[in-house]
């Protein structure tokens, strides 16, 4: 960003000035055309990998696990790096740790049980992802960005300047996870050991320069930062690297893009990412009123309100429309989820929600809790829309179970902003289900991330600490986690250990029919005998008599209303709150 470029014309960041020019010029280019796109195909709501959806198939099948094998030997980088240091991934080179290739996503990890959901699901994103490139779906505003991040080959770089070394460690191999689950290949990774980012290029500028080096030895064509750079630390930084610098923060708007799949979820992540790109284009924009002062009329004051700064106005109020359409659709969208949702509420069925960090098994965990068939993958964010399937206590009482976003350490505010609606599922839910990864090398953190969010969006209902993957974790890590968190359940959703006691605790932590009734019900009304052995029922007693069907029962309140007529001595008949207009539903 140091941009004394009017004696030397040709600075890289003169260059790379007009280089965003024209990225600006195609962004602008693309909302256009893709709004048009947009609007030919509202209502259609197809996905858009119909048409190359099987040709993929074979290439799908080798998963996320497939950039990663080629790294094992990390036969490349040994250069500066001692070979003892190479074989246990890491190495030490000026102040920076160097790690090597990355395999973040476990290879051991893709094997796949009949409880990993529809992997169909998995070949068909593989092939949706392919797809994409091409598409003028409105996600590509932010391709000027990262859309080659995809299958790029890319060097992982983040400061460490609080909390431990491990920690620090975590954090970047975490960030290999998302670029794994991005698409790319991860070549190096390096951390920096600093109090405080540099200003102007995050590293400081010995540090950047050395990175260009590592980046150029290993032929990376990315670096990734594991932090949110502002606008102008990215530009000072690809200045000096030359390479393209993409930060934390857009890699996982970028997944987020590619695993959307809804209407709703679409919208919602082109809203995130237009609102991260907003201030970027800004940044931009500077830089090209600057450059066309510098041609048009040789200084400020005139120069920074030439043409350029015009058109970035014009750009800036293109994406504020587009925006603001984004946020009404949205808010469209979710009276039907409100109406659904309030439809659960006044039934009572009860509803438990499942969160936790990403990766940590939730979808998993539904499966093997419902045989819900949702997509599993050893990727970060594989699920993003909320799916809500129905089950059952294992004395019948009945229960929603939803699986929900994933969560991650410094969610991208915008997108905490964004998934809000699908959050607030998780709000109003009646217990949560909060499944970690036990196996993960610091889960007590990821917990407490988890909780933050929860925190943010106001989820306080009773919580059961799912502690899952039991099957990988070591034993310490495992009595640690218990010792803390008293209301634990161990699992595996893989073997499924430790289901039953975790039905057994939903069961228990789930309202239960509480209004208890006696009635004589007639057999015109085996409807209502029905509902009784149904979900919403806990029968106690049943006669067989000359008049009718003699119960006794606990059940919710609406199931109350429809009974009342029929109540006989001793028949509890509180909690008439709403009226059940739903007569009897036989
Ligand atoms: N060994 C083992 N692996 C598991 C277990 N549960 C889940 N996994 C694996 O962990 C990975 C992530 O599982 P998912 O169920 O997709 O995790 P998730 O929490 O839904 O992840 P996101 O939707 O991405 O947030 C998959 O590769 C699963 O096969 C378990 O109990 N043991
Ligand atoms: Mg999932």
């Amino acid at each position: 960003m140091t941009d004394h470029g009017s004696n030397t014309p040709d600075t890289p960041s003169e260059k790379s000035s007009t280089e965003h020019d024209r990225e600006i010029q195609a962004t602008i280019e693309r909302i256009l055309a893709a709004d048009r796109e947009r609007e030919r195909l509202a209502g259609r709501g197809g996905s858009s990998a119909d048409t190359t959806g099987s040709a993929d198939s074979s290439a799908a099948g080798s998963s996320a696990a497939e950039g990663v094998e080629v790294g094992a030997e990390g036969s490349e980088t040994a250069d500066a790096v001692d070979p003892e240091a190479q074989a246990s991934g890491r190495g030490q080179r000026g102040s920076f740790l160097r790690f090597g290739q990355a395999e973040a996503l476990d290879v051991g990890q893709t094997e796949h049980s009949r409880f990993d959901g529809l992997q169909q699901d998995l070949e068909e994103r593989r092939a949706t992802r392919r797809v994409q490139g091409l598409s003028t779906e409105l996600e590509d505003i932010s391709e000027v960005e990262y859309r080659q991040l995809r299958l790029e080959r890319v060097v992982l770089a983040g400061l460490w300047s609080d909390g431990t070394a491990e920690q620090a460690e975590n954090s970047l191999r975490e960030l290999a996870a998302l670029a794994e689950t991005a698409g790319s290949e991860v070549l190096d990774g390096v951390i920096q050991r600093r109090v405080k980012p540099d200003p102007g290029t995050y590293f400081g500028s010995g540090k950047a320069t050395e990175l260009r080096d590592i980046v150029n030895e290993v032929g990376a064509d990315t670096v990734i930062v594991d932090s949110e750079l502002a606008p102008s630390q990215r530009r000072g930084l690809e200045d000096v690297i030359k390479v393209k610098v993409i930060d934390r923060t857009a890699l996982i708007l970028d997944i987020f893009a590619q695993h959307a799949k809804s209407r709703e979820g679409k919208a919602q992540v082109e809203l995130a990412q237009l609102e991260y790109l907003l201030p970027r284009l800004r940044g931009w924009g500077e830089s090209m009123s600057r450059q066309a002062g510098g041609q048009v009329a040789g200084g400020a004051g005139i120069g920074s309100r030439g043409p350029g700064e015009t058109k970035i106005e014009l750009d800036r109020r293109r994406i504020r429309n587009r925006m603001a359409k984004l946020r009404r659709e949205i808010k469209a969208m979710k009276p039907a989820r409100e109406a659904k949702r309030a439809n659960r509420k006044r039934n009572a069925v009860p509803s438990v929600a499942i969160v936790g960090y990403t990766n940590a098994g939730k979808s998993s965990l539904l499966n093997r809790l419902t045989d819900a068939g949702v997509l599993v993958e050893n990727a970060l964010f594989a699920t993003l829309d909320p799916t809500v399937r129905s089950a059952e206590t294992p004395d019948g009482i009945g229960y929603t179970l939803t699986d929900t976003v994933g969560f991650v350490r410094n969610l991208p505010t915008h997108l905490v902003e964004a998934f809000r609606s699908t959050l607030e599922e998780a709000a109003g839910a009646d217990v949560l289900l909060h499944v970690v990864d036990a196996s993960h090398p610091d889960p007590m953190s990821q917990i407490q991330a988890v909780h933050e969010v929860l925190a943010d969006v106001e989820a306080n209902g009773p919580e059961i600490i799912v502690l899952n993957k039991a099957d990988l974790a070591d034993t310490h890590t495992l009595a640690q986690l218990r010792r803390n968190y008293p209301e634990h359940v161990v699992v595996s959703a893989r073997t499924g250990q430790g289901i039953d006691e975790l039905k057994e605790g939903i069961s228990r932590a789930i309202p239960r029919p509480h209004t208890e009734v006696r009635a004589l019900i007639p057999y015109t009304e085996g409807g209502l005998v029905a509902r009784l052995h149904g979900h919403d029922a806990e029968l106690l007693e049943l006669e067989h008599v000359e008049d009718g069907t003699r119960i006794h029962a606990l059940v919710r309140p609406d199931l109350a209303d429809l009974l009342a007529p029929y109540a006989e001595a001793d028949g509890g008949e509180d909690g008439a709150e709403d009226g059940a207009e739903d007569g009897a539903d036989a």
